[in-house]
């Protein structure tokens, strides 16, 4: 408390008014303020004394708030707040991605504004612990926390991930990461939450996909006791569980429009109700989402809404898929081996150099997960120290092989695209089915193997629960 009731803030707002209301709230609270009405005079304040937090407009009556912003961080890494209305959300976006803290909508609750200030001085908190036992940490483990801990894999097309996630982690921005499934999106997340100021607090993780939409508010916000039929008791949801830490949800794009507008009105006002509940709560989380689709034609389509999507979407993270990540896949595939090894009490320490180029070769459409997969059967399969051609046989089997890193073989797609349509068929070749028909077998027997568990049916196939969830809506709608 003693920290937080400090630190000096400075607000950058033209109106008078506003800039008089938003002071006497901070000052309540203990904080120390100065009130600037244009952006030379806040230069000229920033000149004289960096002020610990920069609370500010970014549409001044002089100068830019963005040029404001670089001028304070140039002097001091600070977090800086940027206050905006709805017209300028283009530029408050712009300013979260070279390096603001977090934005605020006008109009805004006197908690919204005071959430964030305090979340900033916590992420200031947060720095000066890690550098005062960052000599202590280094000394103990090699080297300090960052996200490239998380992941396995250093290769070119990963850097300016890693780099991009460097910088979020020191923001409360939302970040949306998009990549084919079995890229490592969730591990991105979690990486992100634990290397940001945010690491001490929970993470929560949610998938989109797997909610039945009717439990879908609830999930989320929680619900009261008797707030419908079956809620015989009060349920914290996610929002407040992750208070203070981290909400992922994955496959955002399955979320119902219904609900999108509700986890909008949260994103600009950080509280919320619960289901069948009276009481504004306030919540300070980041958030991270994924998909494995194309967001931007979602929203093309009317099936995400573009005012979320571009709250969401304040830092874009792609994760390249395996196949167009150079050597990683050889680096990862060592890990797996070494780890499921070890795991299953057997001796393999390397791979043939015939079995490293097919494991290069092959195109991986499952990516980490599926990589992952098929060590751990070749470990719990054989006993031997090498893995060798014949033990990834079943890759030859069924794939694509690619001619370079990153194209699949052009006879191959001549041959797709000449096909007709599945159920038309081809005279001579009756007896080839539709792949969705032999996918939609498969996953079927597979759950019935399960006894209807989706998850484990989905770790047997080596896939993703969200991905057969999916797949189950389309063949309900009608589509594969
Ligand atoms: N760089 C990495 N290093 C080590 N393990 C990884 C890495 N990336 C992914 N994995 C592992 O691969 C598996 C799939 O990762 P994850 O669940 O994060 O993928 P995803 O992109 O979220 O998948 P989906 O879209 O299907 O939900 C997990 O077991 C994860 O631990």
């Amino acid at each position: 408390m003693a920290i937080e009731t400090e630190k000096l803030v400075y607000v950058v707002e033209d109106s008078v008014s506003s800039g008089a209301l938003y002071c006497s709230y901070l000052e309540q609270a203990g904080y120390q303020t100065r009130h600037f009405t244009d952006g030379h005079s806040a230069l000229l304040g920033i000149k004289e004394q960096v002020p610990d937090v920069l609370l500010q407009d970014v549409c001044l009556p002089d100068i830019s708030g963005l040029e404001v912003m670089r001028f304070a961080k140039e002097r001091s890494d600070i977090p800086v707040i940027i206050i905006t209305a709805n017209s300028s959300i283009e530029i408050a976006v712009d300013a979260m991605r070279l390096g603001g803290f977090d934005f605020i909508e006008k109009p805004f609750s006197k908690d919204r504004l005071m959430t964030s200030v305090k979340s900033a001085c916590e992420q200031i908190r947060a720095e000066q612990t890690k550098q005062l036992n960052q000599p202590r940490s280094v000394a103990s483990s090699g080297k300090p926390k960052t996200v490239r801990d998380h992941f396995v894999g250093d290769s070119v097309e990963m850097a300016s991930v890693f780099q991009l996630l460097e910088s979020a982690a020191r923001s409360k921005a939302s970040v949306f990461v998009t990549g084919e499934s079995g890229t490592g999106k969730e591990v991105c997340a979690q990486a992100l939450h634990n290397a940001s100021a945010r690491a001490a607090g929970p993470f929560i993780a949610i998938n989109c996909a797997a909610i039945p939409s009717e439990l879908f508010e609830s999930e989320i916000f929680g619900h009261e006791k008797g707030a419908f039929s079956g809620a015989v008791s009060q349920r914290i949801g996610a929002a407040e569980q992750a208070n203070g830490g981290t909400l992922f949800l994955d496959e955002i794009c399955e979320m119902d429009l219904n609900l999108q507008a509700k986890l909008l009105r949260f994103l600009q006002t950080a509280s919320f109700q619960r289901v069948g509940g009276q009481k504004l709560m306030h919540s300070d989380i980041r958030i991270v989402c994924a998909t494995n689709r194309d967001p931007a034609s979602d929203v093309a389509e009317g099936r995400f809404r573009e005012d979320l999507y571009y709250r969401l979407n304040v830092i874009p993270v792609q994760l390249p898929p395996l196949r167009a990540r150079g050597n990683d896949v050889v680096v990862l595939a060592q890990y797996f081996l070494r780890e499921k090894s070890a795991a299953n009490s057997k001796h393999f320490e390397r791979f043939t150099p015939e079995a490293e180029l097919i494991i290069k070769k092959y195109s991986w459409p499952g990516n980490i997960r599926e990589l992952q997969n098929v060590l751990e059967k070749i470990v719990v399969l054989h006993d031997s120290d090498k893995v060798d051609e014949s033990m990834l046989s079943s890759l030859n089997d069924n794939i694509i092989p690619l001619r370079n890193n990153n194209t699949v073989s052009s006879a191959a797609i001549d041959s797709r695209n000449n096909l007709q349509s599945p159920q038309s068929g081809i005279q001579g070749f009756q007896n080839i089915r539709p792949l969705w028909q032999i996918e939609k077998e498969a996953i079927e027997s597979a759950i019935a193997q399960c006894d209807g568990n989706i998850p484990l049916a989905a770790a047997c196939l080596g896939v993703s629960a969200s991905t057969i969830y999916r797949k189950i809506k389309a063949w309900e709608s009608g589509q594969h």
